[in-house]
C-alpha cells in the first residue's frame, strides 16, 4: 500500500512540476514581451533624441555659416580683395573657429576653386596656414556643388573622413564639409565659404546618449557604419574594406531597415531597433525655428540618410528580468518544494481517507452481517417507533415478510396488551438512552404469542433526543416453559399435580397473614386412605397411583377456589379451608369424604376399587402463622382418631384452648 502511495506521489509531484514549469514559461512570454516593449521604447526614444540632436547640429552648422557669410571681415574682402582685407577675413575665419571649436577647416574659396583662406584647427587654437600650402580644390564635389547654389543655399556633403595631400588623416577625423556661396553687395556670387564639420562631436555625443545596455549604430546609406562599438568595422569605403556592410553581416536586417520604417525584431536572441535619420522631417522633430532652413539645405536629403541602428544584446534586454533575480529562484525553489510538499500531504491524506474508508466500510459490511444474519432478532425503530430495519431472525420469529413491517409499522403494533406496561419501560428506556432488558409477550402475525427478551439501546441527538432505536430481540418462550415445568416440578407434587408440602407451606403462609389482617377462622383436613396398602397390594402399584390421582381430581372439584388441596406424601392429603369455621370444616370433609367412597376407579381390566378414606378436622378461630404445624398436628390426631374408630369417617379434634 506504502508503495503504490509512494508511486502515486512521485506520479503527482512530476505532473505537478511539468505544469508549474509550463505556467511559469507561459508566464514568463507576456512578460518577456514586456520587456522587449521597454527596450523598443526605450530604444525609439533615445533614437528620437539622437535624431534631433543631429539636426540641431547640422542647422548650428548652417547658422554659423551664415553668420560667417555676412561678417564684415568676409564681406570687406568679398567688395575689395586686398591684403589687407585678406588679413580681416582670416581673423574672421580664426575667430569663428575659435569660438565653436567644432570645425576642422574654415575656407574661403575663389570661384576657381583656389583656397584664398584657410584656417586650421589644433589643440592649441585655430590659425591660418600658409599661402604656400593653399590648394586648387575646382575638382572637388563639394566646390562643383557649392558654385551651383543659389543665393541662400547651403549644400552638406556626404560625411568622409579628413585626408592630407591625399592621405587619411589619423586619428580617424570624420568631416561633413558645408558650402555657403558668398555674394558682393549687388549679388554677384564671389567665392565660397567652406566648413569642414568635424562629425566626431556629434558621433561621440550620439554614442553617449545611449546607456551602456545598448549598442548604438550609425551606417550611411550604402550600408557601411559610421560608428560601431568595433572601431574596425567601420568607414569600409573609405578603409579598402567593401566587405564590411550591415548587408553582409546581417542580409534579413539591412533588408528590413531598408524597406520598412523604423521598428524593432529580434535575430538570435538580439533585440534590433532602426530608425532612418531624414533631414527632411526637421519640423517634426520639434524645431519649427529651423523649418524653413530646410528649404535651403541642398544635398541633405540624399548624401545624409543616415541609419541608426541600436542592438541591445540577449543577456542585456532581460538583465532587470524578475526571473534572473536570486529571490525569484528562491521563489521558484520554495513554490515547487511547496508544491511537493503539498502533493504529498494531500495524497497522504486521500490515502488515510481511503484505507479509513475501506475499514468504515467493512466495518458497516460485519455490522449488516451481524445484524441480518444474528441468531436472535434485531429490530431499528425511528423515534416514533416506527420500523426502520428489521432482521431475518424476527421476520422467522413473528412470521412477517420484510416489507410488511419496514416504514409501515410501528415496533408498539406488535407488542400484546398484556405486555403493556413492559412496552413502556422499553419506550421510555429508548428515549432517555438507559440499555435495559424488558419480558414482552410479542403477537406473531398469524395471531401466536411470543415471549421475548427485549434489550434495548438508543443513539441521542446532541439534545438527547432520540434518532435511532435498536432492540435485540431473544426468543425466550422454551426458558420461560421450562421455567414454568421447573416451578410446577418444585412446587407440585409429580403424581397427582397437588401442590406439595412446601407449595402448601407457601400458599398457607400467605393466607394465613390474610386472615390476620382480614380476620376469620382456618380449618385444616388431614386425610388417609384406609387400607391402601391392600390397594397396591391387590390391584399393584400402578392401579393405587390411579387411585391417588383419582382422588385429587374429586378432591379439586369439590373445593372453592381458595381452598388448598395439597399431597403431603404417599396416601396421605391435606386440605386448607380459609375462613372456614370448625362446622364448615367438619361439612366439607364429609361431603369429600361421601364423594370420593361414591367414585370408585376402575381400571383397564375393568375391575373396579372401591376406596374410602378417613379425615381429622381442626380449626383455628383466630389463626396466627405461628400456629399452622400444630393446627397440622391437630387435624393429624383427628385423623387417627378417625382410623381408630373403624375408617370412612370424619372426626373433629377438640377446640384449641
Ligand atoms: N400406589 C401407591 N402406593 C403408595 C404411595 N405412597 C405410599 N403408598 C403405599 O401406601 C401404603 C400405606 O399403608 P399404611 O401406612 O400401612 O396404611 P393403610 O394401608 O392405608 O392402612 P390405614 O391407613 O391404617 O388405613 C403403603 O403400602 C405404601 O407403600 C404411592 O405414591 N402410590
Amino acid at each position: 500500500m506504502y508503495r503504490a502511495m509512494r508511486k502515486r506521489q512521485i506520479k503527482w509531484t512530476v505532473i505537478v512540476f511539468i505544469l508549474l514549469a509550463g505556467i511559469l514559461y507561459l508566464g514568463k512570454i507576456p512578460y518577456d514581451e514586456i520587456l522587449r516593449t521597454e527596450v523598443h521604447t526605450r530604444h525609439m526614444q533615445l533614437m528620437k533624441t539622437a535624431s534631433m540632436l543631429r539636426q540641431e547640429k547640422l542647422l548650428d552648422v548652417v547658422q554659423d555659416a551664415r553668420r560667417l557669410a555676412l561678417n564684415s571681415g568676409v564681406k570687406s574682402y568679398i567688395e575689395t580683395p586686398t591684403a589687407d582685407h585678406r588679413n580681416k577675413m582670416q581673423r574672421a575665419l580664426i575667430n569663428t573657429s575659435n569660438v565653436y571649436g567644432r570645425y576642422d577647416q574654415i575656407r574661403y574659396i575663389d570661384l576657381q576653386g583656389m583656397e584664398q583662406v584657410r584656417v586650421d584647427y589644433a589643440d592649441d587654437g585655430a590659425y591660418a596656414v600658409a599661402d604656400t600650402i593653399l590648394q586648387s580644390k575646382a575638382d572637388s564635389t563639394y566646390v562643383t556643388e557649392g558654385l551651383a547654389l543659389d543665393e541662400d543655399q547651403v549644400y552638406f556633403s556626404p560625411i568622409d573622413l579628413n585626408r592630407e595631400n591625399g592621405t587619411l588623416e589619423r586619428p580617424l577625423k570624420p568631416v561633413i564639409r558645408l558650402v555657403q556661396k558668398v555674394t558682393d553687395s549687388d549679388g554677384e556670387p564671389q567665392g565660397l565659404l567652406v566648413l569642414n564639420y568635424a562629425a566626431g562631436e556629434f558621433l561621440n555625443q550620439f554614442r553617449a546618449l545611449f546607456p551602456d545596455l545598448d549598442q548604438p549604430m550609425l551606417l550611411n546609406n550604402e550600408g557601411y557604419w559610421l560608428l560601431n562599438a568595433q572601431a574596425d568595422k567601420t568607414w569600409g569605403w573609405l578603409l579598402g574594406q567593401p566587405q564590411q556592410t550591415l548587408g553582409a553581416e546581417r542580409p534579413a536586417l539591412w533588408k528590413k531597415m531598408q524597406t520598412t520604417p523604423g521598428q524593432t525584431m529580434e535575430l538570435d536572441g538580439d533585440l534590433f531597433s532602426y530608425q532612418r535619420f531624414d533631414a527632411v522631417n526637421v519640423a517634426t522633430n520639434g524645431l519649427s525655428s529651423y523649418a524653413d532652413e530646410r528649404k535651403l539645405i541642398r544635398g541633405i536629403s540624399t548624401s545624409a540618410k543616415w541609419f541608426m541602428l541600436v542592438q541591445t544584446r540577449s543577456p542585456q534586454w532581460h538583465v532587470g528580468a524578475a526571473y534572473l533575480r536570486p529571490w525569484f529562484r528562491v521563489f521558484v525553489v520554495g513554490l515547487f518544494l511547496m508544491a511537493a510538499m503539498l502533493v504529498y500531504f494531500v495524497i497522504a491524506s486521500r490515502e488515510q481517507r481511503r484505507v479509513s474508508r475501506a475499514a468504515q466500510r467493512g466495518q458497516l459490511a460485519d455490522f449488516k452481517d451481524l445484524y441480518e444474519n444474528a441468531p436472535i432478532g434485531y429490530v431499528t425503530v425511528s423515534a416514533s417507533g416506527l420500523i426502520t430495519n428489521v432482521n431475518h431472525m424476527l421476520l422467522a420469529y413473528l412470521g412477517y415478510q420484510r416489507e410488511e413491517l419496514l416504514n409501515d409499522c410501528y415496533f408498539m403494533d406488535l407488542v400484546d396488551d398484556e405486555s403493556r406496561a413492559g412496552l413502556e419501560g422499553l419506550m421510555h428506556s429508548l428515549g432517555a438512552g438507559e440499555h435495559e432488558q424488558y419480558r414482552l409477550e410479542m403477537r406473531c402475525k398469524h395471531g401466536e404469542r411470543l415471549t421475548v427478551l427485549c434489550s434495548v439501546s438508543s443513539r441521542l441527538s446532541t439534545s438527547s433526543m432520540l434518532t435511532v432505536g435498536r432492540c435485540s430481540v431473544q426468543d425466550i418462550s422454551q426458558q420461560v416453559s421450562l421455567e414454568r415445568s421447573l416451578e410446577r416440578l418444585a412446587y407440585s407434587d409429580s403424581l397427582t399435580g397437588l401442590a406439595n408440602r412446601r407449595h402448601f407451606d407457601e400458599l398457607a403462609s400467605r393466607e394465613l397473614k390474610r386472615l390476620q389482617r382480614e380476620g376469620g377462622p382456618l380449618t385444616a383436613l388431614a386425610l388417609d386412605v384406609d387400607r391402601f396398602k391392600a390397594v397396591n397390594d391387590r390391584y399393584g402399584h400402578a392401579a393405587g397411583d390411579k387411585v391417588l390421582k383419582s382422588l385429587a381430581r374429586h378432591g379439586e372439584k369439590l373445593l372453592r377456589g381458595t381452598d388448598i388441596l395439597a399431597r403431603f406424601g404417599g396416601e396421605e392429603f391435606t386440605v386448607l379451608l380459609p375462613g372456614a369455621t370448625q362446622e364448615q370444616g367438619r361439612n366439607k370433609a364429609e361431603a369429600l369424604r361421601q364423594a370420593l367412597a361414591e367414585a370408585p376407579v376402575t381400571l383397564q381390566a375393568g375391575e373396579v376399587i372401591h376406596y374410602t378414606v378417613s379425615i381429622g378436622v381442626a380449626t383455628l378461630a383466630r389463626p396466627e402463622e405461628t400456629q399452622l404445624p400444630a393446627l397440622l398436628k391437630r387435624a393429624d390426631e383427628a385423623l387417627y382418631q378417625a382410623k381408630r374408630s373403624g375408617r370412612n369417617r370424619v372426626c373433629v379434634a377438640e377446640p384449641e384452648c
